[in-house]
């Protein structure tokens, strides 16, 4: 049976002022549905364009993704992404940048009231709904996070895609984003990518964790299966001898098989006539 999302020997050259830059070489990776994914690996070594060739916003130059049994190859609302730095509209109020997003996808299929309930359900489920008229602007970095996931969640993508989402917050609300997520997941079983350079974060959400190669020509290290029970509990894992395990285990690729002085330097960024970079959403 072929795979709810089959990432297919995907390789991805960027053209850069010295030539090709070959930054990805046949990342393979077969995801089922409702799996939670967590790529880890090396700053530079190819995370977000694995995650920007899934969202359609890079086109690989070789290999492709197929989402149930359909060549991904652009930008769409069944791949939703949240990013580390919240990407609201400033000049909408909290509900109206989930409404833009639900207006997006169910303007045809649900009325104007099924639309409101929809909106503030998503936002519910984030624990937004005391600020639902706020602007981003009035509103704390976590909890404009939380608003990123609702409107991400709001569009019912088959696969969630998240580039280090709660990279820039502090130890305290990433705590708690985490453990909404892992209750938003116990409900409604996503298909989620998370890209993260925390290894507790990759242990704790996931399913497998994926651990990249340095790059150039990054590909898949080695996949961890994370068979921890679920629901789980940070507290009650740091003493779980299986959890303890699964960290060193990623700690143990990261720091000897990948270390960081094999990195070379990044390759400049092409300008922006170069980029492969089709279309910016979010
Ligand atoms: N548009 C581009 N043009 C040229 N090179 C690029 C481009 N985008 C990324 N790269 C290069 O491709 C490699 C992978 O970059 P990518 O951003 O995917 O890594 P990453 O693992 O997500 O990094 P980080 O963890 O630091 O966010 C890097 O060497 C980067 O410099």
């Amino acid at each position: 049976m072929p795979s709810y999302l089959d990432i297919s020997h995907i390789s991805m050259d960027f053209p850069t002022k010295a030539g090709p830059f070959r930054a990805l070489d046949k990342v393979d990776l077969k995801i089922d549905r409702g799996e939670f994914i967590s790529l880890i690996g090396h700053s530079g070594c190819g995370k977000s364009t694995v995650l920007n060739v899934v969202a359609g916003l890079y086109q690989a130059s070789e290999g492709a993704v197929i989402l149930e049994s359909k060549e991904v190859n652009q930008p769409g609302p069944d791949r939703a992404v949240v990013f580390q730095n919240h990407s609201l509209f400033p000049w909408l109020t909290v509900y109206e940048n989930v409404e833009i997003a639900v207006k997006q996808v169910f303007k045809r299929s649900k009325t104007k009231a099924e639309i409101r309930d929809w909106v503030k359900h998503n936002l519910e489920l984030v624990h937004m709904s005391h600020a639902l008229h706020k602007y981003p602007a009035e509103i704390s970095g976590g909890m404009k996070q939380r608003v990123g996931i609702a409107r991400a969640l709001s569009m019912e993508p088959k696969v969630l895609l998240m580039d280090e989402p709660f990279g820039a917050l502090d130890a305290l609300t990433r705590a708690h984003l985490q453990d909404a997520l892992m209750d938003i997941q116990a409900e409604l079983n996503n298909t989620v990518i998370l890209i993260t350079h925390d290894v507790d974060e990759a242990v704790l959400l996931s399913d497998r964790i994926v651990m990249m190669t340095n790059g150039p020509a990054a590909t898949v290290g080695d996949i961890l299966s994370v068979d921890l029970p679920r629901p789980r509990e940070r507290l009650s894992l740091a003493d779980n001898p299986d959890y303890n395990h699964y960290r060193a285990e990623v700690l143990t690729f990261l720091h000897k098989k990948q270390a960081k002085s094999e990195v070379p330097p990044r390759q400049p960024k092409p300008t922006e006539s170069s980029s492969p970079l089709k279309k910016v959403v979010g």
